[in-house]
């Protein structure tokens, strides 16, 4: 099939590449025309014939949101627009609405595999009505990974970003169990090897998984992480999770725990911890550090 793609960054880049060698024809267009195939949205769909699948994949938000409206502006009745990108889901039903009163389908797609992705393929979480899910089931099969799992229609329009949402806020807890597992590794003397414990822990463990391989690359690239400072920006979707377990009054003490992890991981020093230290002084006449 034809697939127009919009954004050819990380993720969209090795996508392309993945769906052309199960012989499929894209047409990618990227605000930097160095990865371009074209030079326009216009030329894009021009490209195309309709039926249209176009599958955005750039940042969520505004450049989602533009991307979007100019599709809405551009395809014809039948037409199908995938938000591939990690999209809030509350998103989705705004852009499926607003295509629907032109007659273009709507399919949030939640993607997962990172710059790993071309050659492992990509999980997909999908959500959307069936006739537009077909329109673009050649492309999800190509995206996805070899064997039976890793792809799923989720329910309906949004349920696929709230998959990925989801998905995201366990990878959050996940790595920040590794990663305060490791420093207390690192902390006592009588452990000489860390690495060697996490490369070990890759076979026969309970918590053997991807993330732990993906460590043990990063320790044996930089055995201590010397080389990084310890700062950790977050792109939506932790924040989202936690939203979404207030709205719905779900604990979600560890993912929460971990998103404010990140937000301490920015501060140079800590205020809080400041307040902490002046009223123990108070109260007890602890000692303080000055500066
Ligand atoms: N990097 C990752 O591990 C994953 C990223 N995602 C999501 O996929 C989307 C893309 O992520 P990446 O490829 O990592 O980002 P990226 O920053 O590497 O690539 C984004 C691309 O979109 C282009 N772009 C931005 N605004 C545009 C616009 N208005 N029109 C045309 N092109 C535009 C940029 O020039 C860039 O090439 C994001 O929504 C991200 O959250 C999803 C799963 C994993
Ligand atoms: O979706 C992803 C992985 O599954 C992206 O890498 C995402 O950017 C990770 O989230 P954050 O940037 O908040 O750490």
């Amino acid at each position: 099939m034809e697939l127009g793609l919009v954004g050819l960054g990380k993720m969209g880049g090795n996508m392309r590449e993945r769906i052309r060698r199960a012989g499929h024809t894209v047409v990618g267009y990227d605000r930097n025309p160095d990865l371009a195939d074209v030079h326009s949205l216009e030329e894009l769909v021009g490209k195309l014939s309709a039926p249209r699948v176009v599958w955005v994949m750039v940042p969520a938000g505004e450049p989602t949101q533009a991307t979007v409206d100019q599709l809405g502006e551009l395809l014809e009745p039948g037409d199908v627009v995938v938000d591939g990108g990690n999209s809030r889901w509350t998103d989705d039903e705004k852009h499926a609405e607003e295509l629907a009163a032109k007659g273009i389908g709507f399919v949030d797609c939640g993607v997962s595999g990172g710059v790993w992705g071309l050659e492992n393929g990509y999980a997909l979480m999908y959500g959307g009505d069936a006739e537009n899910v077909a329109k673009v089931q050649p492309v999800f099969d190509a995206l996805k990974p070899e064997g039976d799992f890793g792809a799923v229609h989720a329910g309906k329009v949004g349920a696929g970003h709230f998959a990925k949402m989801v998905h995201n806020g366990i990878e959050y807890a996940m790595m920040q169990a590794y990663a305060e597992g490791w420093e207390l590794l690192e902390k006592v003397d009588s452990v000489e090897n860390v690495r060697e414990v996490f490369r070990s822990w890759q076979e026969g463990t309970v918590i053997r998984s991807w993330l732990l391989d993906l460590a043990v690359n990063a320790l044996d690239e930089d055995e201590h992480l010397d080389e990084l400072r310890g700062y950790a920006q977050d792109s939506g979707e932790g924040r989202w999770t936690v939203e979404a377990a207030i709205d719905n009054a779900v604990p979600l003490p560890a993912i929460t725990a971990s998103l404010f992890a990140r937000f301490a991981s920015r501060q140079d020093d800590s205020p809080q911890m400041k307040m902490i230290a002046a009223l123990r002084n108070q109260f007890g006449g602890h000692a303080v550090e000055k500066k």
